[in-house]
């Protein structure tokens, strides 16, 4: 394992496919399978990390997208990982982590390479876009909750699991990180069949191409 490695965290076996077939034989990147959720995947992310050495770690896969802000078949990078449920819920409503004087809630990835890839992108067929990502223990389900994740994060591009638990394994030892998601569903009142993963899985595997030139 040489320094300038590259650690990609997905959750589940098809993403790793995808992501694997868009980088084809390239030493450089080792992509691992995180799990489902922020803390299988900050635990997994943790274990690789102490196990290698990395220069960058990049959270990719499948991901819900609110329907003003990105559309199914898109990718979204994030511009900051938000732990959206972490806080407290009063009468008045959902206050984040950091009112109560502690904790952190929010995470921004490496600027530069944010920009590199959307740069990069913009020559490209992919529609890719720079956007707030929600981390969520609980996918979105149901209209009410849609319309109070949306009320609490007006700039919300979209929600996965992991985001958040990753980055915060790589920013725990300094290391940049990156999020990048493919948008297979809109966030909404659930309709499994509705979810279009093979499009998806195809977007994901198109800019790790990309990645792979870019990073
Ligand atoms: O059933 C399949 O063939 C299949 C293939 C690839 C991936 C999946 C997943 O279910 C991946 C789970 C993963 O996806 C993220 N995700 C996707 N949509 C949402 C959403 O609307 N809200 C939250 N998370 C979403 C999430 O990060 C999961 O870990 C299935």
């Amino acid at each position: 394992m040489k320094e300038s490695d590259v650690l990609i965290m997905t959750s589940v076996e098809a993403e790793k496919q995808a992501i694997e077939a868009g980088l084809g034989r390239n030493e450089r990147f080792h992509v691992k399978l995180a799990g489902v959720g922020p803390v299988e995947a900050a635990v997994a992310t943790a274990l690789e990390l102490s196990k290698g050495s990395y220069q960058y770690v990049l959270n990719m896969g499948i991901a819900g997208g609110f329907e003003e802000r990105s559309s199914v078949g898109s990718i979204v990078i994030a511009s900051r990982q938000i732990l959206a449920d972490l806080g407290v819920q009063t009468d008045e409503g959902f206050q984040k982590v950091e009112s109560l004087g502690f904790g952190q809630s929010t995470l921004v990835p490496d600027q530069t390479y944010v920009d590199k890839l959307t740069r990069f992108g913009s020559h490209s067929n992919i529609s890719m876009q720079v956007g707030e990502i929600l981390t969520l223990s609980t996918v979105t389900g149901t209209a009410m909750r849609t319309i109070e994740l949306k009320k609490q994060y007006p700039e919300a591009a979209a929600e996965a699991m992991e985001g958040f638990g990753v980055g915060l394994a790589a920013s725990k030892v300094g290391i940049p990180f990156m999020e990048v998601r493919a948008i297979s569903n809109v966030v909404g009142p659930r309709d499994r069949d509705a979810w279009r993963i093979a499009d998806a899985l195809q977007a994901l595997k198109e800019t790790t191409q990309y990645i792979a030139e870019v990073l």
